[in-house]
């Protein structure tokens, strides 16, 4: 029997310690707050924003949303986020990507404070992951460690193929894993042998967002399977970048879309803030 890995359980799990973490914090007069700047209106990041804000309240932690349009100015948020850096109520800043064109992202990012990148973005950030000396882990790749933790999958020694090479999810999945002594392959749009590499994973992961672009022939039966795509598909229906229904009956463990990566994302996002807020008190 195929294990459904399943990403809101565990996501729960860890909600439910991180209450208790921020009544502890609210008794010190603390209340662990996190800054969300959306530019434009991008869907899978409505999704996540709206998806966050309902769990940020039910652990007790305080969200602050920036909304700004399409239009918006490189300096204005520039702006903001100074005055976010320097904010002693604020513990985490967050910037949803991806900004519009007219926005260097790689500006913005860099000029978040690092000790309040929750995101993990910021380039000392990134540094310190490949150095293997993690600071702010990023919250997709760190969601699917901890779930495959949970789930005893090991990663050490196996051969686990990334499809995709975003700042987001596949270049810090990849410092993750090599860290954890895995053997990583990367792959993206310009691989020539793709299939044939992704035949070979012990684990593959996949965050390319293309609806069901994984198929039964890409797999070796008893493959592990993370499906971090988050599209929609021709009937509107939320779906991953693997086809569930081929590829499912042939791995050994695979995780859902929904319910899958998703809560892990914001899980992660949650205890990162809830980490930084407690640093304030060196605990
Ligand atoms: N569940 C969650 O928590 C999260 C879900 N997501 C979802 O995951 C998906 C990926 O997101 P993100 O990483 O930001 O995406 P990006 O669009 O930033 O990157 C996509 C990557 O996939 C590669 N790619 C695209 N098409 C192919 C192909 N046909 N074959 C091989 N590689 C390909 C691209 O290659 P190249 O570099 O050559 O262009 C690129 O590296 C999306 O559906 C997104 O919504 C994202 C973040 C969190
Ligand atoms: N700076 C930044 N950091 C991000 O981590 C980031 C981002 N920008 N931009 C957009 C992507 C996308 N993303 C998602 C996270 C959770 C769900 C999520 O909660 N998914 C639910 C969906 C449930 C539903 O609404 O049906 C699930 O998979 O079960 C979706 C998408 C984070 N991203």
């Amino acid at each position: 029997m195929t294990e459904i890995i399943d990403g809101r359980a565990l996501s729960h799990k860890i909600r439910q310690q991180l209450k208790q973490r921020t009544v502890l914090l609210r008794a010190r007069g603390i209340i662990p707050a996190l800054a969300v700047i959306l530019v434009g209106s991008d869907n899978a990041s409505q999704i996540y924003v709206r998806n966050k804000h309902r769990a940020a309240a039910e652990i007790g932690l305080a969200t602050q949303d920036f909304k700004f349009p399409d239009t918006t100015t490189e300096e204005e948020l520039l702006e903001l986020i100074t005055k976010l850096n320097v904010d002693p109520k604020v513990h985490g800043i967050l910037v949803q990507l991806p900004l519009p064109p007219q926005i260097n992202a790689a500006k913005i990012t860099a000029a978040i404070n690092p000790i309040k990148d929750v995101d993990g973005f910021h380039p000392l950030n990134v540094g310190q992951l490949f150095l293997n000396d993690p600071q702010s882990l990023p919250c997709t790749p760190h969601g699917i460690m901890r779930l495959l933790a949970e789930h005893q999958i090991n990663v050490a020694g196996k051969h686990v193929v990334i499809v995709g090479r975003s700042n987001i999810v596949g270049r810090p999945m990849a410092a993750l894993l090599l860290n954890a002594d895995a053997t990583v392959t990367i792959t993206h749009s310009k691989t020539s042998n793709l299939r044939e590499l992704t035949q070979q994973a012990d684990i593959l992961i996949v965050a390319i967002g293309r609806a069901e672009f994984i198929k039964k022939a890409d797999v070796k039966p008893g493959v592990v399977v993370v499906d971090v795509g988050m599209n929609r598909n021709a009937a509107g229906k939320l779906v991953g970048d693997v086809d569930f229904t081929e590829v499912e009956p042939i791995a050994t463990a695979i995780t859902p879309v929904p319910g899958g990566v998703g809560p892990m994302t914001i899980a992660m996002l949650l205890e990162q803030t809830v980490r930084f807020a407690e640093r304030k008190i060196g605990g």
